[in-house]
């Protein structure tokens, strides 16, 4: 048997027949939980998701056929074979060909059924069902969600192939971690995951950070760079908010992804690549393509298929397990000895309404960690945390950094990365300037409008500046 604990709802309004086939399914060593109607399996499936469903046809209500409809729409990956005594042949065809993975007429060899099943089973679960190490692949991603786990159940599905996916779903809600996973679960597993945030790299760098540049291709281009395709190279590339993409970098986007090949700037050879795309947005791409603002052609190039993250307040019973997972990392990452949340304090966790999805629990159940005096976290210190859902927990030389780096951000933008003039609106000479840019990392270049990039300052007066200063 290669699936011994996989999970099998049976419906069947017979009472000594669903006896019968439970056990024996049980004595097969599957996990059997069985309802009478179609009704029963739809509120089942909404808090336990099993790897298979088993149904009769002829149910009270519903029919078998009209709950394989629901379970298609509901959990699209979830297999389902149809029972019945009634069995005709168009019927199974007509079955199979709405996608009902097998059919089996009354009465059936049992030696027939479980084949069947196991056909099933190892259809839709592409590496054997079999305990941890089947599970490694999404060991960052903690939920008991149904919701989840018929995503999870897709993710795994379709990992194995080298489709794009695209992953939907409000900020904050793990679409990232999922994309992790997707590759963790891959042939490419053991080739580089890389992920770019096309939102938060100025466009004038995103084309170059992407696929490359040559020396000299641009004012601060003082050497080759490789780009993220060629650094993701036989492995996954997320695209992280791909929505906020440049029309024109979606062009050559485009480009890439059917020559499969990147050309460096200021380069005239093309570089093949193989590399899987993962992307990733909050934003509504349909309205985005309405507007114009989000190409059609290179919606459908990343949109092969689609999975959706459904928000934390729709899957509440995530919150329970992810709240203590978080308390535990974080109790071991400051060295605290904490052991959980007060009851009432859960309760506030679970009913409070997290615009901000996973990432807001994350920051409170920070915060709360940071200020806890006991082991237990009471109520009052979570309330506290709800009332500033904002604050992220960073120490006074994190924050200052991260301040220094967005005042000189801002400065370079409002003076188009003209060094003397930022320099002069924060009170410093242009060599401390220089100093303060180099120690947040940041290139004046890259603030330029194309038409002064051409003709700006060249990097050698920025080696020279900090040169002299020695
Ligand atoms: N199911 C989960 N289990 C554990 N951690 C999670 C889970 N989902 C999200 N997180 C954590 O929550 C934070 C946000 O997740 P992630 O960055 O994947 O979200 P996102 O949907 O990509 O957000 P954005 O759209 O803002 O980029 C991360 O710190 C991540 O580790």
């Amino acid at each position: 048997m290669s699936s011994p604990k996989a999970r099998i709802l049976l419906v069947d309004d017979d009472p000594d027949l669903l006896r019968l086939l439970s056990m024996r399914l049980s004595a097969a060593g599957y996990q059997v939980s069985a309802v009478p109607s179609a009704e029963a399996a739809l509120s089942h499936l909404a808090v336990e998701r099993p790897q298979l469903v088993l149904s009769d046809v002829r149910l009270p209500g519903r029919d078998g056929m009209a709950l394989f409809d629901e379970i298609r729409t509901r959990h699209p990956s979830l297999p389902v074979i149809l029972l019945t005594a009634h069995g005709t042949i168009p019927d199974a065809v007509e079955a199979t060909a709405r996608g009902v993975f097998g059919y089996l007429t009354k009465p059936y060899e049992p030696r027939e059924l479980l084949d069947k099943i196991e056909q099933a089973l190892a259809l839709t679960s592409p590496a054997p069902a079999a305990g941890r190490a089947d599970e490694a692949w999404r060991a960052e991603l903690i939920s008991r969600s149904s919701r989840m786990a018929e995503v999870l159940a897709e993710a795994r599905l379709i990992a194995s192939s080298d489709a794009s996916v695209l992953l939907r779903g409000d900020s904050g809600t793990g679409k990232e971690v999922l994309a992790r996973a997707i590759h963790r679960a891959s042939p490419r597993a053991k080739k580089p995951f890389v992920a770019v945030n096309c939102g938060a790299i100025p466009e004038a760098l995103l084309e170059s950070e992407l696929f490359g540049h040559m020396k000299g291709a641009f004012t601060d281009a003082v050497s080759n760079h490789k780009g993220l395709f060629q650094a993701a190279d036989g492995g996954t590339l997320l695209l992280d908010e791909i929505g906020d993409m440049p029309p024109a970098l979606q062009v050559k986007l485009l480009r890439v992804l059917q020559e499969r090949a990147v050309r460096p700037l200021g380069s005239s050879q093309s570089i093949p690549v193989d590399v899987r795309i993962i992307s990733a947005t909050h934003r509504d791409l349909d309205a985005a393509m309405a507007a114009g603002q989000f190409r059609e052609d290179l919606y459908w190039r990343l949109n092969v298929v689609t999975l959706s993250l459904p928000t934390l307040a729709q899957r509440r019973e995530d919150i329970p397990v992810l709240a203590n997972h978080f308390l535990h990392k974080l109790a071991a990452k400051y060295g605290r000895r904490l052991s959980g949340f007060a009851p009432e304090a859960m309760k506030a966790l679970t009913t409070s309404a997290w615009p901000g999805n996973v990432r807001q629990l994350y920051n409170v159940v920070e915060q709360v960690c940071a200020l806890s005096t006991t082991p237990l976290i009471p109520l009052a210190l979570v309330q506290r945390a709800l009332r500033a859902p904002g604050v992220e927990v960073l120490t006074y030389a994190e924050a200052k950094q991260r301040f220094e780096r967005e005042y000189l951000v801002g400065l370079l933008k409002l003076t188009d990365g003209n060094v003397a003039d930022a320099a002069r609106l924060a009170g410093r000479n242009r060599t401390e300037f220089y100093r303060l840019l180099q120690k947040s990392e940041l290139t004046p270049g890259l603030f330029k409008n194309e038409a002064v990039a051409a003709s700006a300052a060249p990097v050698a007066e920025q080696r020279r500046s900090l040169d002299e200063e020695g």
